[in-house]
């Protein structure tokens, strides 16, 4: 499964927000490092497709997409030097595929910490940055060294070159404007900011009728970064106390209350899935509807091979519909019968949002 992780200060939410997400049990408190151990948790991706598709076929089970959330302990400036959780901290931050920066922009006196997010992000982006450098450094002086006897490598020591030079000037990689050829040269190495980010700016309840123009301020800070980045604001402490209401009406009721309409947290799982390039194709049926992440650009065989290894192997073909249109014929056989079911063979790129089922022979 895909994961996410949360980065950020001590204090800026980060166990709060995972708990939310997650349904969990995080200790949130408001002192520096109060998780030094990662926790780690499911988080549903909530679809409305797969709901109104679920009914459709009057199924029996509705198994939603999910996503693994890390909640990292607090950064300090000179993790990357190993203060703090330091070194340790990075390396729970290597494990994951996606960051998600928390940046804190409550106000709180009995919270100690900064509550400015541009402050916040200039110090996570820099202990990042340095970490990457250090990286680099080490694997530019190796690689250079095999590129001597092996010209394939003239293109890596090209890409670490480049990657060096915004570094040390404290520039993550995701925001220097590097090509995708390099950006794509550079993923076997791991590095921490060669990456998509997504930043969540955690407001104060006071705020949160202004949760969009914080965002936007943060947002405005990201200009160089291109599509590599993503902004969501809203007050986490909220959403949490939101998320740990059971009843649904009674959750809806709450987030009425303070204005939130179906509450920040759903749009901003969303948005990050889809910034990991990660996309949905259901199956549905009576039995249970159910969607599948895949990774954009991937083939129909591919897409059935995260069903069961078998579906890929023995793929003959698979039948696609999108799922509105499908919604809009009714049913699956009435699809069928006025010829809207397409049959797609194995080098058929899926869409987000493609009802498949998989023709295969093992
Ligand atoms: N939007 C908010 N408004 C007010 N208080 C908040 C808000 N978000 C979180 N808090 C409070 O701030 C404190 C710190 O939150 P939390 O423990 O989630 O931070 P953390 O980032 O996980 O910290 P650490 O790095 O130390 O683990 C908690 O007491 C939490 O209830
Ligand atoms: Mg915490």
């Amino acid at each position: 499964m895909e994961r996410f992780g949360l980065v950020g200060l001590p204090n800026a939410g980060k166990s709060s927000l995972y708990n939310a997400l997650t349904g969990g049990g995080a200790l949130a408190a408001p002192y520096a490092f109060a998780t030094k151990d990662p926790n780690i948790g499911v988080a549903r991706v909530p679809d409305e497709r797969l709901d109104q598709l679920s009914a459709m076929s009057q199924s029996k089970k509705t198994i939603h997409a999910s996503v693994e959330v890390v909640d990292i302990g607090g950064l300090v400036e000179g993790a990357s030097q190993g203060e703090g959780l330091g070194n340790k901290f990075l390396a729970n931050i290597r494990e994951v595929d996606a960051i998600v920066f928390v940046l804190r922009a409550f106000e709180d006196d009995d919270v100690p910490g900064p509550s400015d997010p541009l402050e916040h992000l200039r110090v996570v982006e820099l202990e990042l940055a340095l970490a990457d450098l250090e990286t680099v450094e080490k694997r530019k002086a190796a690689v250079e060294r095999q590129a001597k006897n092996d010209r394939s490598l003239a293109d890596d020591v090209e890409a670490l070159s480049i990657a060096e030079a915004a570094l040390s000037e404290g520039r993550p990689l995701y925001r220097a404007g590097l090509k995708p050829d390099v950006r794509e040269t550079l993923a076997p190495y791991f590095l921490l900011t060669n990456r998509r980010v997504l930043a969540v700016v955690n407001v104060g309840e006071d705020a949160v009728d202004q949760a969009d123009e914080a965002a936007a301020r943060v947002e405005a800070e990201f200009n160089d970064a291109g599509d590599n980045v993503e902004v969501i604001g809203m007050c986490v402490q909220l959403e949490a106390e939101a998320a740990a209401i059971s009843d649904p009406d009674e959750r809806a009721e709450m987030l009425e209350g303070f204005g939130l309409g179906e509450g920040a947290l759903f749009r901003m799982v969303r948005s990050a899935y889809h910034l990991l390039g990660l996309r949905t194709y259901f199956t549905t049926g009576d039995k249970e509807s159910r969607a599948w992440t895949f990774f954009e650009g991937s083939t129909a065989p591919e897409c059935a091979g995260r069903i069961h290894t078998d579906f890929q192997r023995g793929f003959i073909r698979a039948e696609v519909i999108q799922w509105d249109e499908l919604l809009g014929l009714g049913s699956w056989n009435a699809a069928k019968d006025v010829g809207k079911i397409r049959l797609e063979g194995k080098d058929y790129i899926a869409q987000d949002g493609d009802v498949m089922e998989f023709r295969f022979n093992v």
